[in-house]
């Protein structure tokens, strides 16, 4: 959520804002009913400090006796009474709508921010690693795992539906070794492990920004203010709400893992082979909490990337970052990066890290602010950067690390989180 006295001076920012992220907020409405919602307020406060005068006039008359000067002030004192129990309903109501057209308006993308309208506009602008070169038949991630027996899609479908699986064996050991590899690295940098409610009320999604325009990708638990996240991000924006902080306390850097789920409405027969996007799957996160700073925003924003890097780094996994356009970035984002693993098999890139700094645009929407240095109560900026996801990253993982004779090789990082393991199906 932007603050509503910038939007008012600056319509013309947000507007340019909207069509750059192909949002359809009608500001001028937005600002309309803003114009009602003053004025109304207005009348019914000057009608309650007119009541206030009124009050005292019929103290005043009824010490001087003046009954007739009393009654006159105590019926006008009655239709006062009676405009502003037929306002306030109107009010409250602008008041509402007010407030849900301001959740549609979109946060104002940093000028860094390519223009762009989709996900083919994304700009590339780092790679590291180079893509493996196979002197055998190499096989793609799914292959991989029947051929060692590491997954069982089938029963899991039996039990769940589509876009469902079981981990088998060391693909199961793989992926908490893969968790364990990320919280251990994140916690010696300083970031707080925390393990977090999948089960999250409806305010903790408006927080984040998954509602009110996300909603269809929420799994929502039956007659219950209770909906399962599609992320870590959510919980933890819902925990802070409505909290002010002490300056002195942030940035407060949370490393958090949880179960995800997601619909995926509207990917039907996209990315159907294997595990690449399924409706659960894990994932440790990581979260800063930070004064409201642009520079302070944008130095977290590059360690949060740079830790990503490391862990991929350290799994030895070829991949690029990209450096989000303004129509793929979503809402709430002032700047975005992805991180994309090179696929062996697809002979290209695959989104497996998302990166975003948002200002003020959530801390807004849960009422989390902080006391500065000079006492003054600001709204705080939060960030956010996936640290590892599995399975996903398995499928990099796996075909990467191949070898000739079917086998995988771990990486030397993953190694101590399973048992010294050095291969799986060897
Ligand atoms: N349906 C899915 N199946 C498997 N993995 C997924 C799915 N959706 C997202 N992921 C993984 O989770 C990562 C982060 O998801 S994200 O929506 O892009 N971003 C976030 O959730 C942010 N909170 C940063 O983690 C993705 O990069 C991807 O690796």
């Amino acid at each position: 959520m932007l603050d509503l006295a910038f939007i008012r001076s600056n319509p013309d920012v947000v507007k340019e804002a909207a069509r750059l992220k192909n949002n359809s907020i009608d500001v001028d409405a937005l600002l309309a009913l803003d114009q009602q919602v003053v004025a109304l307020q207005h009348e019914v406060e000057e009608a309650r400090a007119k009541q206030n005068q009124l009050s005292k006039g019929i103290q005043q008359a009824a010490k001087e006796k003046n009954t007739e000067l009393r009654n006159n002030l105590i019926a006008e004192g009655k239709k006062l009474a009676e405009f502003i129990k037929a306002k306030e309903p109107e009010l409250h109501q602008l008041i509402e709508e007010r407030y849900n057209l301001l959740l549609l308006v979109p946060n104002i993308p940093d000028p860094s921010a390519p223009v762009g309208k989709d996900d083919s506009e994304n700009v590339p602008f780092k790679y590291w690693g180079e893509a493996p070169k196979f002197d055998f038949q190499a096989l793609d991630h799914y292959d991989l795992m029947l051929k060692h027996n590491l997954v069982d899609i089938e029963r899991a479908v039996k039990v769940a539906g589509s876009r469902s699986y079981v981990l088998r064996g060391d693909a199961a050991r793989l992926e908490l070794a893969l968790i364990n590899f990320a919280m251990d690295k994140m916690s010696r940098k300083g970031f707080t492990p925390l393990i977090v409610p999948s089960m999250a009320r409806d305010f903790a999604f408006v927080g984040n920004g998954q509602f009110p325009k996300g909603r269809d990708q929420v799994y929502e638990l039956k007659d219950q203010d209770l909906f399962l996240v599609g992320t870590a991000e959510v919980s933890i924006t819902g925990m802070y709400k409505d909290e002010i902080l002490k300056g002195e306390e942030l940035p407060l850097k949370f490393v958090g893992y949880s179960p995800c789920f997601r619909q995926e409405a509207g990917t039907y027969g996209k990315d159907t082979r294997g595990v690449f996007r399924i409706h659960q799957f894990n994932k440790v996160e990581q979260y800063i909490i930070c004064k409201a700073d642009h520079e302070e925003s944008v130095f977290w924003f590059e360690q949060l990337l740079q830790n990503a890097e490391e862990l991929i780094q350290e799994l030895e996994l070829p991949y690029r970052v990209v450096n989000v356009c303004t129509g793929d970035m979503g809402d709430g984002k002032v700047g975005m990066y992805d991180i994309e693993c090179w696929v062996p098999s697809e002979k290209r890139y695959r989104e497996t890290h998302s990166c975003s700094y948002l200002h003020d645009w959530q801390a807004r929407r849960v009422n989390l602010r902080y006391r500065d240095e000079e006492g003054k109560v600001k709204f705080v900026h939060t960030l956010n950067n996936t640290a590892i996801a599995s399975p996903r990253i398995l499928i990099p993982l796996l075909e990467t690390h191949q070898q000739a004779d079917g086998s995988i090789l771990i990486p030397e990082a993953l190694r101590p989180f399973m048992g010294g393991q050095k291969f799986i199906g060897r």
